[in-house]
């Protein structure tokens, strides 16, 4: 029977790459051609200079050789990053490429094999998630409906303080982050399951910010967003970037999207770096756009 996997190019088996997220509704390669042409992409990895060249002269966040996964499950295989203090990274790749396992890898959510991850020249491997936001400044922004929707806008902000030693100290910070997004500030009372895509997706990075972390690590900013909704969420990130010097590395279905902001731009196959290059690079690189940008 033709299906999604059989690369018989029938019927539903010959669906166009986009139902994976691998370009646009005109491409027509089955998910096993891009796979296989994927796989070759691997032989071409970047060396460590090319990394270094990328992430100039300022970096921030190292990860080399990193081997993890979940349980006896590796996921990453000798993942090595750069990303530069005030810079902005994009993951993209195929489903199932380990790119979201990247971002848990760095917050300390999978189990590390081999390797390290360093943050401002301080080795953090193994800090746990607490630590990793309390002392490596490092915070993680979930993929998509993290509010809890029955608090507040304000409780879900208090929640992002849940590591300071006081309430207070959680309210204020929180109001820091009110006074930079007035458009929550002015909803801090309502139930967050009343506020729009784009509102919630605010309030989900905003609460991120609430530990004034120095990275932030930000899973699927525009999934399930309205394309007006997603320019907003990009322009808070170009923000939070170009003003308040945050580092930010991205996961990001929408490659196009994801190039056209980051900086630098990573390709992850099947665990491994396939190619990195500025983001303007890999808009241009052919290989990418006949994969991940549909053609
Ligand atoms: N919490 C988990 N426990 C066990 N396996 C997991 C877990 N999260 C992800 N995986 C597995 O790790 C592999 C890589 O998944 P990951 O989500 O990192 O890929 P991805 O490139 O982000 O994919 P997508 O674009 O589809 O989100 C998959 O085989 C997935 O099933």
């Amino acid at each position: 029977m033709a299906g999604p996997h059989d690369g018989s190019g029938k019927g539903e088996g010959r669906r166009s790459a986009s139902g994976y997220g691998l370009g646009s509704v005109d491409t027509v390669m089955s998910v096993t051609d891009v796979a296989r042409e994927a796989e070759r992409f691997v032989a071409d990895a970047p060396s460590l200079d090319v990394l270094e060249r990328l992430a100039g002269d300022d970096i921030l966040l190292t990860l080399d050789g990193l081997r993890a996964g979940y349980g006896p499950m590796e996921i990453l295989h000798e993942v090595s990053l750069r990303v530069g203090r005030g810079q902005s990274l994009c993951l993209i790749g195929p489903n199932g490429a380990g790119k979201s396992t990247v971002l848990h890898s760095i917050f300390g959510f999978t189990s590390i094999y081999a390797g390290s991850i360093a943050i401002g020249g301080k080795e953090v491997t193994r800090l746990k998630p607490n630590d990793k936001l309390r002392s490596a400044g490092i915070a993680y922004v979930l993929q998509d409906n993290s509010v809890f929707p029955d608090m507040t806008v304000e409780e879900n902000l208090w929640m992002g303080g849940y590591l300071m030693s006081a309430p207070a100290e959680a309210k204020q910070a929180a109001d820091r982050v009110f006074e930079k997004y007035p458009r929550l500030a002015e909803r801090r009372r309502m139930a967050a399951r009343v506020l729009s895509g784009g509102e919630r997706r605010l309030l989900e990075i905003s609460r991120a910010l609430v530990m004034d972390p120095q990275v932030l690590l930000i899973d699927e900013p525009s999934i399930g967003l309205e394309p007006r909704f997603i320019d907003m969420v990009f322009e808070i990130l170009g923000d939070l970037q170009r003003v308040d010097g945050k580092t930010i590395v991205m996961v990001e279905q929408n490659a196009k999207k994801g190039l056209d902001f980051a900086d630098v731009g990573y390709v992850l196959v099947s665990g491994q770096v396939a190619r990195a290059g500025s983001g303007a690079e890999l808009l241009e690189d052919p290989d990418v756009g006949r994969l991940f940008l549909g053609g």
